[in-house]
């Protein structure tokens, strides 16, 4: 029994539209996928020892997490981060885990002792939320997978303990510095070129 990772990526080609004043839609596609590349190269690389769920609605998307020997999950139903979630809570919830771990396809600065901290405080908790610097939830803890009502969106973390609140499980919340930083918009990938990102190696978006 374990943590199954699970990381929602939605198809490229509808990806990173908050951007979409200062990108091209080529670049927004290409920084999705290079993001989502170095999310599953890092998971694979330091956390191999838990399994990486990929939830989708493109089957892109699912093959390049094949490449990354990770399991996968087709979204059939509605799109949107949250039925994406709810599925892939229903899906772990099923099989031998104690519980899964959410992370966004575009982190910028990940990290083994911040992923760390957050499977380690996972032993006292009912879930783990590191909250992003808009207010979101960058990371997402919760025992069992299916305990939770996902409300991915404005203020989500603030929403996320609320309904921890609601359904009387216990909670800790992370400000966690580097796992705060999700690439939403321009200040965010210049934010994370200031902070030497892995993540946006080789990116040119000038
Ligand atoms: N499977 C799945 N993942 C999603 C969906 N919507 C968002 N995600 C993923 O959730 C994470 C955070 O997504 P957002 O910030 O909402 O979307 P984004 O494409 O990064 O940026 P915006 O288009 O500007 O909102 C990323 O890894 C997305 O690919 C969806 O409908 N289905
Ligand atoms: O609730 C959230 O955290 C967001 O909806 C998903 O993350 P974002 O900050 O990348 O949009």
């Amino acid at each position: 029994m374990s943590i199954c990772i699970v990381v929602p990526m939605k198809s490229p080609h509808r990806a990173k539209q908050r951007l979409s004043q200062d990108l091209s839609p080529v670049q927004r596609q290409a920084l999705a996928i290079q993001l989502f590349r170095h999310t599953l190269s890092f998971l694979r690389s330091y956390f191999s020892d838990l399994d990486t769920l990929v939830v989708s609605d493109s089957e892109e998307v699912l093959a390049t997490a094949r490449e990354y020997n990770c399991l996968t999950l087709q979204q059939d139903g509605p799109s949107g981060l949250n039925p994406a979630v709810q599925d892939a809570a229903h899906w772990v919830s099923q099989r031998d885990y104690n519980g899964m771990l959410v992370l966004p396809g575009d982190l910028a600065l990940l990290n083994v002792a911040d992923i760390t901290q957050l499977l380690n405080e996972a032993s006292a908790h009912d879930a783990v939320l590191a909250i992003a610097d808009d207010g979101g939830t960058n990371a997402l803890l919760v025992q069992p997978a299916d305990s939770l009502c996902f409300s991915y969106g404005h203020n989500s973390a603030l929403k996320h303990q609320q309904e921890c609140v609601r359904r009387g499980l216990s909670f800790k919340a992370l400000n966690l510095p580097r796992l705060a930083l999700d690439i939403d918009q321009l200040k965010d990938l210049q934010q994370a070129e200031e902070a030497s990102s892995e993540a946006l190696q080789g990116w040119n978006y000038a």
